[in-house]
C-alpha cells in the first residue's frame, strides 16, 4: 500500500455513508484482504461499541433517551468520541499499520448538518467540527474516503432497516435508532453524500447498479479493492 499520505508510516482508509448500507460489511471484508496480503490492520468503528462512557452516552441518545438534541451539541459529543481514540490510532499508524475505520468526521458533519433546514447553520457546523475534530483534536486525516452510496429508493423501502442480528449494535440494544428510523434523515444523509465531490483520496460507491439491484459483498469489496490498487499507482 503506497498511495501518498499525510500520516508518517500508516495509512487511515474511512468507509464512509448513510445507515445500512454495508459499511461494517465492507471494513470487515478489507482488513481481511489485507491482512491476508501481510498488512498490519486496525479497525475502529464509530461511534465507539466498546463501552465507553462517551459511546454509551451517544448510544442512549441513538435509543432516543434525551430527545431532541441540538445537533451542534450532539456533533460536540461524536467528536469527543473520536477524540477518545486519537492516540490509539495515532500509534497504530505511527507502527505503520493500516487503520480503516467505519464511519469518521465526515458521517459528523453528513448527520448533524442534515438536521439543520438553515444553509448558513449547517455551513458553520461543518467549519466548526473540520476546526475542531482535524486542527484542536489533531485527528489524523484520511488518506482514503470510500464513501457508499444508495438511491432514494433504497431508504424510502426500508432496506436500510433489514439487517441480521450484529453483536456491535448491543449498545443501542440492537433496535432501529432515531437516525435509523427518520426516513426524512437518511434520505437527507444520502443526497448529502451522494452529492459530495469526489477527489483524489475520496471516492464514491453506489451500492446499486444501473436497474437499482443491490450489488453484492463481493462485488463492492472487489470494487473498494479496485480503488486501493489506483491510488497505489
Ligand atoms: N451487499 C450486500 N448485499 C446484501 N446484504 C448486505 C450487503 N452488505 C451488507 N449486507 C447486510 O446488510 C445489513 C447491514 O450491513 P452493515 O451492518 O455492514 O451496514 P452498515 O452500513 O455498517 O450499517 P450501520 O450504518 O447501521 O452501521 C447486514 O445484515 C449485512 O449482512
Ligand atoms: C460517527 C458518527 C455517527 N453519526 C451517526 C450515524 C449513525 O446514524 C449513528 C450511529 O452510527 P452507526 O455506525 O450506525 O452505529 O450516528 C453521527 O451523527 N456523527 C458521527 O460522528
Amino acid at each position: 500500500m503506497n498511495f501518498s499520505s499525510s500520516n508518517e508510516i500508516g495509512r487511515l482508509i474511512v468507509i464512509e455513508g448513510g445507515d445500512g448500507l454495508g459499511k461494517s460489511t465492507q471494513a470487515r471484508a478489507l482488513k481481511d484482504r489485507l491482512e491476508s496480503e501481510g498488512k498490519i490492520v486496525k479497525e475502529y468503528d464509530f461511534p465507539s461499541k466498546s463501552g465507553t462512557p462517551i459511546g454509551r452516552l451517544i448510544g442512549d441518545f441513538l435509543m432516543g433517551k434525551f430527545g431532541d438534541t441540538s445537533p451542534e451539541f450532539l456533533a460536540l459529543a461524536f467528536a469527543t468520541d473520536r477524540f477518545s481514540q486519537r492516540k490509539h490510532i495515532k500509534d497504530d499508524l505511527e507502527k505503520g499499520a493500516i487503520v480503516v475505520c467505519d464511519r469518521y468526521v465526515l458521517s459528523n458533519i453528513a448527520f448533524q448538518t442534515a438536521k439543520l433546514d438553515d444553509f448558513e447553520r449547517g455551513k458553520e457546523l461543518e467549519n466548526l467540527l473540520i476546526w475542531l475534530e482535524y486542527g484542536e483534536f489533531a485527528l489524523p486525516r484520511p488518506d482514503l474516503e470510500i464513501v457508499l452510496t444508495a438511491t432514494d429508493a433504497y431508504y424510502q423501502e426500508g432496506s436500510h432497516l433489514l439487517r441480521t442480528d450484529d453483536p456491535k449494535r448491543d449498545y443501542i440494544s440492537g433496535a432501529a435508532d432515531i437516525h435509523e428510523g427518520s426516513s426524512s434523515l437518511q434520505l437527507k444523509v444520502n443526497s448529502y453524500f451522494r452529492e459530495l465531490p469526489e477527489a483524489v483520496n475520496r471516492k464514491k460507491i453506489a451500492i446499486e447498479d444501473e436497474w437499482g439491484i443491490r450489488k453484492s459483498i463481493d462485488k463492492l469489496h472487489g470494487l473498494i479493492w479496485q480503488v486501493l490498487g489506483e491510488l497505489s499507482h
